[in-house]
């Protein structure tokens, strides 16, 4: 009878282990699987999965599922799809796939990779509102000030231009978030607040340790055995260290405004925004976490298009000189261009809407999970499926861009959304911001300091290509010389950055100077 029942639990053990990484009928297609395994013996590293997901869009179709052991990931590789699933069905398509990694590190509190709770829905909610546009549009002033900063450090010291972009950036983010700028990329808070940022990245992008959800009972292992757990452990102390440092200082400034600075500095940062709205200790500590991840949301990813920017002006001459006669009509010698002379640029809206497809930051996304099922055209996407959106892949189709390989803005001008004749279907301008309730927060914020910078750059300096010392030739460069990843960032580069004339030059010069006070209000 013992014997018998054994017999039956082994039987029903090789069954189940035999059906695990099979794909239920119900699932798009996908590469076939094998048993156990599923797909995982064929997934692609994180940094080369925009490419494998785009050989196999094109082989089976534009919703396609992967099995990984017992877990399903669904690739979405069009608008539409986009449109009909995680936009349309939001409210069961907005969760992040859950990580013991990211709760190590962020106590699940790390904006970008949160999972949906209650708690993270009022945060979000915070944040969108600060930032909505009407809001974003109060950081106007410090934006433009800032950006004279940049203009200033690529005149004096242009060899350093990619430091300087990350500095822009990151004081910009910490403007917002703490109300403090970051006056110099040396600041050794700044290099720290880097450093735990890439420390972030490391550890929130899949692929890069062990799969511990795949095998939790690497949970486990003693910390000596398992780097990967002192590494998320110590991130989460030196984050909350910093935090504290920055919010004290923010509160501190918050406490001391007086009513007549309102426009200055109270109301303008997230922590006073925050210290405003009637929450409990512990909320006020979670929400305030948030605004450090909402700091690094904000530096890397404007910072890496910025860079993108200027490798392509380098790289492509004749449509820098383009642009440059757009704005040298429209601005002339006198001044800096304003946001308000964005809507005057058709040229510039399309080389910047150029850049972002030819090289999207984030080529896959962020991942969403799912929270409930959802009916897709046959198919049914099961509760607890991670949802990828293959951006890259959109963008590269011939079907839907002409010659998509190549950069040419002028596709732009043609048709709104640079598609072929009749292809706009289901498409929008802000794919590269996501989709549904976890769309970027900061989109408003990032194309305003995009337009206006890029703007900024093109009237004031002559991007080229850097002279190799040895042979006095310029450095071929082209639009492959990026590092693949989570997150699309050209190799470091150099390039030859001159100010346009000697008028420019005392432009930029007063512009700095007039700035300076607006600026010395945020240092500390
Ligand atoms: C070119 C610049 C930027 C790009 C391409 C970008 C892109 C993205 C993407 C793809 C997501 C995930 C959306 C999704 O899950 O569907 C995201 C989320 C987010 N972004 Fe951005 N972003 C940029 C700039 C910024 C800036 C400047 C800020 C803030 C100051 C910001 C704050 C956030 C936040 C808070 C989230 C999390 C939203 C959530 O999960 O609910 N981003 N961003």
């Amino acid at each position: 009878m013992i014997a018998t029942f054994l017999a039956l639990v082994f039987v029903g053990c090789i069954a189940r282990l035999l059906i695990t990484g099979r794909r239920e009928r119900t699932l798009p297609p996908g590469p076939p699987t094998i048993p156990i395994l599923g797909n995982l013996h064929i997934l692609p590293q994180v940094d080369q999965s925009h490419l494998k997901f785009t050989e196999w869009a094109r082989r089976y179709g534009d919703i396609f599922s992967i099995k990984i052991a017992s877990n399903t990931m669904v690739v979405l590789s069009s608008a539409t799809a986009i449109k009909e699933i995680v936009d349309k069905s939001s409210w069961i398509a907005s969760s992040r796939p859950p990580k013991y990694i990211s709760i190590l590190s962020a106590g699940g509190y790390h904006v970008l990779f949160a999972c949906d709770t209650p708690l993270l829905r009022k945060i979000r909610k915070a944040i969108a509102r600060f930032l909505s546009p009407a809001h974003a549009m109060r950081h106007s002033p410090i934006r433009s000030a800032e950006s004279t900063q940049l203009l200033y450090e690529l005149m004096t010291h242009p060899e350093d231009f990619s430091k300087s972009i990350g500095r822009y950036m990151h004081s910009i983010a910490m403007l917002t978030t703490y109300g403090q700028r970051v006056p110099s990329a040396a600041s050794p808070n700044a290099q720290y607040f880097m450093e735990l940022l890439h420390q972030s990245m490391r550890i929130h992008v899949h692929g890069n340790f062990p799969p511990i959800d795949l095998i939790p009972v690497l949970k486990y292992l003693p910390e000596r055995w398992a780097p990967w757990l002192a590494i998320s452990r110590r991130s989460r102390a030196q984050t909350a260290a910093l935090h504290s440092e920055f919010t004290e200082v923010a509160i501190s400034h918050v406490s001391s405004a007086k009513p007549e600075d309102d426009t200055a500095r109270q109301g303008e940062c997230f922590i006073s925004y925050i210290s405003k709205m009637r929450l409990s200790p512990e909320e006020f500590d979670t929400f305030s976490y948030s605004a450090f991840t909402l700091t690094e949301a904000g530096t890397d990813t404007t910072a890496t298009y910025l860079r993108s920017l200027v490798l392509i002006l380098a790289v492509y001459p004749e449509y820098q000189e383009r642009a440059r006669q757009e704005i040298d009509d429209v601005v002339g010698l006198a001044r800096l261009p304003e946001l308000a002379d964005f809507s005057q640029m058709p040229f510039i809206n399309a080389l910047i809407k150029e850049v972002t497809r030819i090289q999207p930051i984030f080529p896959t996304g962020i991942p969403h999970y799912t929270t409930e099922d959802i009916r897709y055209k046959d198919y049914i996407i099961p509760k607890n499926t991670t949802v990828i959106m293959n951006i890259y892949s959109i963008f590269r189709n011939p079907d839907i861009f002409d010659e998509p390989e190549v950069f040419n803005p002028e596709r732009y001008i043609q048709s709104e959304h640079g598609t072929r004749d009749g292809m706009d279907t289901d498409f929008r301008d802000n794919l590269i911001f996501g989709a549904g309730r976890r769309i970027c927060a900061g989109e408003s914020m990032a194309r305003n300091t995009i337009q206006l910078t890029a703007m900024r750059l093109i009237w004031a300096f002559s991007f080229s290509s850097a002279v190799d010392p040895q042979t006095s030739r310029p450095v071929p460069r082209d639009l492959d010389f990026y590092e693949p990843g989570f997150m699309t960032t050209p190799h470091p580069f150099r390039c030859t950055i001159q100010v346009r004339s000697g008028d420019r030059r005392e432009v930029i010069l007063r512009a700095f100077d007039d700035a300076k006070e607006v600026l010395q209000r945020y240092e500390r």
